[in-house]
């Protein structure tokens, strides 16, 4: 056992009471104080813009004005329809939501999973219910190894125990190092993906006749979504569903 999971394992067997005197309970989004640990501030809580019905069914974007009528397709879901079957995401990419994305990636905030595939699975409850397995869309080795950890994997893994499915984690390979997305226009993004996943052959069986619900931390133009979609259907998979934690308004952010 190392130091640090010594220290994990003691402070595991305090009652809250202590813990929270210790390490006091922080706000996920800025870093204030809150009641409860992994939560949000009243603040940021209000401030989050949480994407409610009426939704594209396709990409998950909300409707300004509720029409009445159902189901409702957004003019870019008929112009040019995405690979996977439906997209979801929590809210939309402003202060809040990109504060907890970018901790949780760039700042170690591995802490942070927990809470944010938590408001996921609410967000996604129709994909899970209609999901066979939970698949994150993986980083290429050379990115793991940097990061040390795949943020979408760690929500994954979240949502598929809570949902109890199966969480396929290794059956998606990145085969290329793609450059990040950041910064790229909407046609820079697609290219930049294409051809990027592979189902391993080994794991196929995994895949093969499943309904697949792909995971990861932001959609933008769904470049990345769609190049994982075909790949796994093109491994077999039945259909798949797309549920992130952000969605980004526009393509360039
Ligand atoms: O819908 P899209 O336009 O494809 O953009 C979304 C993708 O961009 C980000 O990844 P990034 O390329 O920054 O890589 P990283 O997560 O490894 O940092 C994000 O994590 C998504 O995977
Ligand atoms: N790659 C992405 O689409 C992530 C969202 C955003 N552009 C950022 O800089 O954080």
């Amino acid at each position: 056992m190392t130091a640090l999971e010594a220290v994990a394992r003691t402070l595991r067997g305090l009652p809250r009471g202590v813990v929270s005197l210790i390490y006091p309970p922080t706000c996920a989004g800025c870093g204030g104080a809150t009641a409860d640990p992994g939560a949000l501030c009243p603040a940021c809580w209000s401030s989050l813009r949480l994407i409610e019905e009426p939704v594209c069914q396709r990409y998950g974007t909300p409707f300004a004005v509720d029409l009445g009528v159902g189901p409702l397709l957004s003019p870019r879901a008929i112009a040019e329809p995405p690979v996977f079957e439906r997209a979801r995401s929590v809210a939309l990419y402003d202060a809040v939501a990109r504060r907890l994305v970018h901790r949780l990636k760039y700042e170690d905030r591995l802490d942070l999973a927990r809470v944010m595939a938590r408001m996921m699975a609410a967000s996604g409850r129709t994909l899970i219910a209609d999901a066979d397995c939970v698949v994150p869309v993986p980083l290429h080795r050379g990115r793991l190894w940097r990061r040390r950890f795949n943020q979408s994997a760690l929500l994954a893994r979240v949502i598929a125990r809570s949902a109890g499915l199966p969480f396929v984690a290794t059956a998606l390979v990145r085969v290329r190092a793609t450059r990040s997305q950041v910064g790229l226009s909407r046609a820079a993004r697609a290219e930049n993906l294409s051809g990027a996943f592979r189902v391993a052959t080994a794991e196929q069986h995994r895949i093969r006749g499943r309904r697949i619900l792909l995971v990861d931390d932001v959609m933008t133009t769904g470049a990345t979504g769609n190049a994982a979609a075909r790949a796994l259907l093109r491994g077999g998979a039945r259909s798949v569903d797309l549920l992130t934690f952000a969605l980004v308004g526009d393509a360039a952010g």
